[in-house]
């Protein structure tokens, strides 16, 4: 046994670990087959070395040991070993990789030489280095900047810029039209409830949102009888743009009334149709025609539409074919994440698909994340190491901080709903011991398994049903798309707004309240650009869905938690899937209600009040 070295204060210099002597290779063996210059060899792989050097690994044609293997490691300038094509090579595809991306899956292991090896093939030094030298721009401030030139390209009569080159998500013409609903001042007093406060999303957990669409029917604007379908948003600043269906409907009188309206309609585009081809799948980083300044984490498990492609790709195509191949690419993606099919029908009108974003990305399961955006690290995330949790929270230990006498869901996988509504349900993740299969803690993480029916309606757009039956504590899927912060989000007016989601999780505080009382609710989710079907729920004032926070890959309270959608009751086959966009208003309704010396409410209409058509018999008149 050697002994110990140790430096003046006595403290042991020998490493604690050193490499074992190998013995050298007998390279006389098979001397006599070929003189040694001519060797043929091939470097097929590298590692680094606890040293930090770089080796490659070479195999010999001709040569080999007593036990076949014909592999040895010389160091990267080994004069003998011409390997410059082999490391051009390396290093172009690790500056090619540190261009498209710059995640690093970080190994679990603590063994340094893996660790290193496993870096340098993920182009860590490359993608450090050129990270360093990006500029990352403020992208709350480009937000701003971009939707003011949008609202100023609708002001000056431009249609709509790069921002939305949506049409309208409910038809304005045909949503008046069909609305038998005669809503005036008198007859809403009584009925609505919260008054606007600028912000313009349609849907929130807290109640601090207004939604407003410019595709909705505002209230407070003249009604059909008084006015041209058009003309209520002559003055908007978020005035839609007409579909070509829209156009067709204008009345011959309105299209002469003046040179200024004709130009309204003839300067608009046609609307961004979904004409992709499926074959184009794009696994790398993603960027969106109408998101063009955020840029997003790429992800393995999504189907990404080009968008370049011309609206008038397929003429030929009918709309049940298009329908069908949308609903085809967005099983594909569903079906990485082993969730179940999608279908899209319509057997109201002649509307191919949805409205979408060209580059419309369908993300059955996740989020993505707006440049500038911290995503909190999921090794943070606390894990349990149960073989199987339960029976009682307290002996798992994702649940630490749990006070709860059960989890969140029964052992066949339904919501309890003993959860408060601010609360999030801590589920177990992916680095716990237990199985997301079995796991009674582990529901919002499984494969869906309800097929979904995404359907035009009467009204209200395009909306989502199931075709099975669907039992009461059933968790349908989750919210998915773009992780912003609130400020921006906020900031997108009239249909920009429609589609996000705030994620402060508090259904009974304002803004002005938030910070004190969620610190974490400093984000939304916007799926515009990218979502799952969940993005189709419509509100009803007497909802079957309930939504509830979640956190499985992230820490809890980090402000980022997954929206779930659970059944609020049994929902019978073909019946359309709604939530509550708002429910902080009915809250709002019966505590009016249970005054004393109960006067006739005059709350006026919020001046963005939108039509509510879900026909419930407790509708409160207006979606916000
Ligand atoms: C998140 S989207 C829901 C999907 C939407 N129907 C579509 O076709 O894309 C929200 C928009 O749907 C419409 N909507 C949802 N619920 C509605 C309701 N109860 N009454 C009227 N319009 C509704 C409004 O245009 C609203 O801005």
């Amino acid at each position: 046994m050697s002994s110990e070295e140790v430096d003046e204060l006595g403290i042991s210099t020998t490493p604690r670990w050193r490499r074992s002597e190998s013995p050298p290779d007998p390279w006389d063996l098979n001397d006599d087959q070929k003189g040694v210059d001519d060797w043929a060899f091939e470097i097929i792989g590298e590692e680094v070395d606890y040293d930090g050097n770089v080796l490659h690994e070479v195999r010999w044609n001709d040569w080999n040991r007593a036990d076949g293997t014909k592999t040895t490691w010389a160091p990267v300038d080994d004069p003998d070993i011409d390997s410059s094509a082999y490391r051009k090579k390396q290093s172009r595809r690790r500056r090619t990789l540190a261009k498209e991306s710059f995640a690093i899956d970080v190994p679990s292991t603590a063994d340094v030489h893996n660790t290193e090896t496993f870096l340098r093939h993920q182009a860590y030094n490359e993608k450090l280095l050129l990270s360093e030298k990006e500029q990352q721009p403020d992208w709350t401030t480009e937000m701003t900047k971009l939707i003011s030139k949008h609202q100023e390209d609708i002001r000056a009569g431009h249609g709509a810029s790069s921002l939305s080159s949506q049409p309208s998500v409910a038809n304005p013409v045909r949503s008046r039209r069909e609305s038998t609903r005669q809503l005036t001042e008198t007859s809403l007093a009584s009925s609505s409830t919260t008054a606007g406060r600028g912000a313009s999303r349609a849907m929130s957990a807290s109640s601090s949102a207004t939604a407003t669409t410019a595709v909705n029917k505002p209230l407070n604007q003249p009604t059909p009888s008084q006015t041209s379908p058009f003309e209520p948003f002559r003055n908007s600043s978020h005035r839609p743009k007409p579909t070509h269906q829209e156009i067709a409907q204008v009345p011959p009188s309105a299209k002469s009334k003046g040179k200024e309206r004709a130009q309204d309609f003839e300067s608009t585009p046609p609307p961004a149709d979904y004409s992709p081809s499926p074959r184009k799948r794009v696994k790398r980083t993603a960027r969106s025609a109408s998101s063009d300044e955020l840029s997003i984490i790429p992800s393995s498990s999504s189907f990404m539409v080009e968008a370049s492609q011309p609206t008038n790709l397929r003429p030929t195509e009918t709309p049940e074919t298009k329908r069908q191949r949308l609903a085809k690419d967005w099983t594909t993606a569903a079906q990485k994440e082993r969730a179940a099919a999608i279908f899209i029908v319509n057997t109201v009108d002649d509307e191919a698909i949805p409205p979408l974003e060209k580059s419309f990305v369908y993300l059955e399961r996740e989020y993505r994340y707006a440049r500038g955006i911290t995503v909190p690290d999921s090794g943070f995330v606390t894990s349990c190491d149960c073989i199987q949790c339960g029976p009682h929270p307290a002996n798992c230990g994702c649940q630490d901080d749990s006070d709860a006498d059960e989890f969140a869901y029964t052992p066949s996988g339904l919501f309890r709903f003993n959860v408060p509504k601010n609360k999030e349900v801590i589920e177990c993740n992916t680095n716990c011991a237990c199985s997301v299969e079995t796991c009674i803690n582990s529901v919002s993480r499984r494969p869906r398994e309800v097929s979904v029916e995404i359907f035009k309606t009467q009204g209200r757009g395009w909306g989502v049903r199931a075709r099975v039956a669907v039992n009461r504590g059933k968790v349908l899927g989750i919210y998915t798309g773009l992780v912003i912060k609130r400020e921006v989000s906020h900031a997108l007016q009239g249909d920009l707004g429609a589609y996000s989601f705030d994620l402060d999780g508090d259904e009974m505080v304002d803004d002005s309240q938030l910070s004190q009382s969620m610190p974490g609710g400093k984000y939304s989710v916007d799926s515009r650009t990218q979502g799952n079907w969940t993005r189709f729920i419509n509100h009803s004032c007497s909802p079957n869905l309930e939504i509830y926070l979640v956190v499985h890959d992230k820490p809890a309270g980090c402000g980022m938690p997954y929206i779930g959608f659970v059944a609020n009751q049994h929902i019978p086959a073909q019946t359309e899937f709604t939530f509550d966009y708002h429910p902080e208003a009915a809250v709002k309704i019966l505590a009016d209600k249970n005054k004393k010396n109960k006067k006739k409410s005059k709350t006026p209409i919020p001046e963005d009040a939108v039509e509510c058509l879900c026909g419930a018999r407790n509708c409160r008149g207006i979606m916000n």
